[in-house]
């Protein structure tokens, strides 16, 4: 193993406290600060593991410190023999595989194997390395989810004759076979792209199976509050649409977050009041958008909903995961060999944007880019000649979001929530970064000054006419979520409101209630996730951001309705369209 680069011997002061560079670091794991492989707290989480467990094998503490790390990226664990794969690790520096497998498996802070001791801190599995508890989070949701895929009886005649009811067009075969498939098995994954009819079929899905049992307890749930609502929403009017017997039979469906559904506990939140031992009184439980679900909780999930209850899992597992570590809902369609349905057939997404989003699914670069080229009313492709858009280059998005800002700041000057609500969704600018010259922060300067220079309307002060917000935190207070957006209107005096929710159905929020707000006028593809809009504008970063995958570009142009503009260079669409990200995990190994 190696001693400490000669920069580091002569870093200025300045570099030895940045936040970054971890000043007690050493030999390896301080060069592999220094080429920006590991940051601090990867360091600092394993030289205090190592200190508490006594253990200094430099080689032990490299594995620990690649598997924070690992964490951070959103894998779940570090395949020991992919460690060279990682950007910025200098294969150079790694100990020899078999010689590094062994040191970790017999390091006091590892158990080794999956009957390995209980209380250390770290496991080996398989040449996989884990924090402890995202090894057992891992076997909970193996565990649960598994003992699920067993065929349970169910009334066929009664469901058959339900489904043939809510069903009837032949070419609803897949959605027919899902609900099917709900009934059969206590687990069911249910995927597709946008407008594919996920939520449709769980609504008929319901009504489906409250005919075969009677006074069926239904929970629905989402990751977040805004998903929950609309969930909710796009139930509800699907229940409408049904017969005064299937309707009476769903009876009325609250749909909540997954927190708030597992009894959130003040001050905790990876402790719920629902677990094992108190499980959910729900015959069925349907968790929408549950790519966004996190490996740990969906360990807690899984738990609380009772065994001999029905679990479903709704989502798209294309788009990006989670936040936190896991990419549960793409592990289970990879690795299961029943209890995944995947509706294909495109109901309302544009048959154009949808042939873009199948090719970038498919890892098609080439179609892609034939696709975005070809370019028409429901697409566009600004090739950039440099990193940097030029002024030429952004015409189009320039009209677009003037055009987005009169409509905004028209509505607000009239007081006309709905019409505001509706002008919300027309456009949104969506990038990779927060900051730098492809980031939100810039961008979001940009479209505010083109809307103030186009409308007069003014861009500073906390509540100008027109501005679009976001929420950015739960306030169960007003009932907004974290991820909520609104429109700042008049109040028809001197005054303003925040007009939230639905264009049919708005929700006005005194300035002096809102929560904690901040101005939308662009945001990250993650906080898009969830959402739609008319158009939409997607600056790509330069080909070599790490944030640049496949998925990101999948999630980007699947929340247009109809329109996409993609800005950025062919380099760029090709590097995101080769790079899946991949998510380090054991639920995708067989057992
Ligand atoms: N079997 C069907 N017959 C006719 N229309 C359908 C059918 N299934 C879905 N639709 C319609 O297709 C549209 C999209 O359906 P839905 O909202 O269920 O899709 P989704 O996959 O949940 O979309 P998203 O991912 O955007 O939430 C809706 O307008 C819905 O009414």
């Amino acid at each position: 193993m190696s001693t400490p680069s000669a920069t580091s011997d002569v870093e200025s002061s300045e570099d030895r406290f940045s936040a970054s560079r971890p000043w007690r670091a050493k030999g390896v794991l301080a060069r592999l600060v220094d080429a920006d492989a590991l940051v601090s707290a990867d360091v600092h989480v394993a030289t205090r593991l190592g200190a508490i467990g006594g253990e200094a094998d430099e080689q032990v503490l490299l594995a620990i410190a690649l598997t924070v790390r690992a964490l951070r990226e959103g894998s779940v664990c570090l395949a020991l023999g992919e460690a060279a794969t990682l950007d910025g690790v200098d294969t150079a520096l790694l100990p020899a595989l078999d010689e590094w497998h062994a040191a970790v498996r017999r390091s006091p802070l590892v158990a080794d194997g999956v009957t390995g001791p209980a209380d250390r801190p770290v496991r080996w599995v398989d040449g996989r390395v884990y924090l402890d508890r995202y090894w057992r989070d891992e076997q909970v949701v193996r565990r649960e989810l598994h003992a699920r895929l067993a065929l349970v009886p169910f009334d066929e005649a009664a469901l058959n004759s339900a489904v043939s009811r809510l069903f009837p067009r032949p070419d609803d075969g897949h959605q027919r076979e899902a609900v099917r498939a709900a009934a059969s098995r206590r687990l069911l994954v249910l995927t597709g792209g946008p407008g594919t009819g996920k939520t449709t079929t769980v609504a008929r899905m319901v009504a489906a199976l409250a005919a075969t049992e009677p006074g069926l307890r239904v929970a629905l749930a989402a990751p977040t509050g805004k998903a929950a609502a609309r969930l909710q929403e796009s139930v509800a009017a699907e229940i409408e649409q049904f017969g005064a017997t299937d309707r009476d039979a769903v009876g009325h469906l609250h749909a909540s977050t997954v927190h708030r559904l597992l009894g959130w506990r003040p001050g905790s939140t990876t402790r719920f009041l629902h677990g094992t031992q108190r499980p959910l009184p729900h015959d069925l439980v349907i968790v929408d958008e549950a790519s966004m679900v996190s490996l740990e909780l969906m360990a807690r999930l899984a738990e609380a909903v009772r065994p001999d209850a029905r679990l479903v899992l709704v989502g798209d597992p294309d788009q990006l995961a989670s936040v936190e570590a896991g990419a549960v809902l793409g592990d289970l369609v990879a690795s299961l060999s029943t209890g995944v349905v995947r509706l294909t057939r495109a109901h309302r997404f544009g048959a154009e944007l949808g042939a873009l989003a199948e090719a970038i699914r498919a890892g098609d670069a080439d179609a892609v880019l034939a696709l975005l080229r070809a370019g028409d009313e429901h697409r566009e492709f600004i090739e950039t000649a440099g990193e940097r858009a030029s002024a030429a280059e952004i015409a189009g998005l320039r009209a677009d979001v003037e055009s987005w800002g009169h409509a905004l700041v028209g509505a607000a000057r009239q007081g006309d929530a709905s019409a505001a609500l509706e002008a919300l969704g027309r456009h949104r600018l969506l990038l990779a970064h927060r900051e730098g010259p492809a980031g939100v922060a810039h961008w979001a300067a940009q479209a505010e000054s083109w809307i103030a220079a186009a409308t007069g309307a003014r861009a500073w002060g906390m509540w100008p006419l027109g501005r679009p917000l976001l929420v950015t935190q739960n306030d169960r207070a007003s009932g907004l979520f974290n991820g909520d957006t609104g429109v700042v209107i008049s109040d028809g005096d001197d005054g303003a409101l925040v007009a939230f929710g639905e264009p049919h159905s708005p929700m006005l929020v005194r300035t002096s209630r809102v929560p904690v707000v901040e101005p939308v006028l662009a945001m990250t593809v993650h906080r898009g996730q969830g959402s739609q809009f008319e158009r939409v504008t997607v600056i790509l970063p330069p080909a070599q951001s790490p944030l640049l995958t496949r998925e990101l570009l999948y999630t980007a142009v699947t929340r247009a309705r109809s329109f996409v503009r993609v800005i950025g260079t062919p380099d760029a669409v090709r590097a995101a369209v080769a790079r899946p990200v991949r998510r380090a995990s054991g639920l995708r190994e067989p057992e």
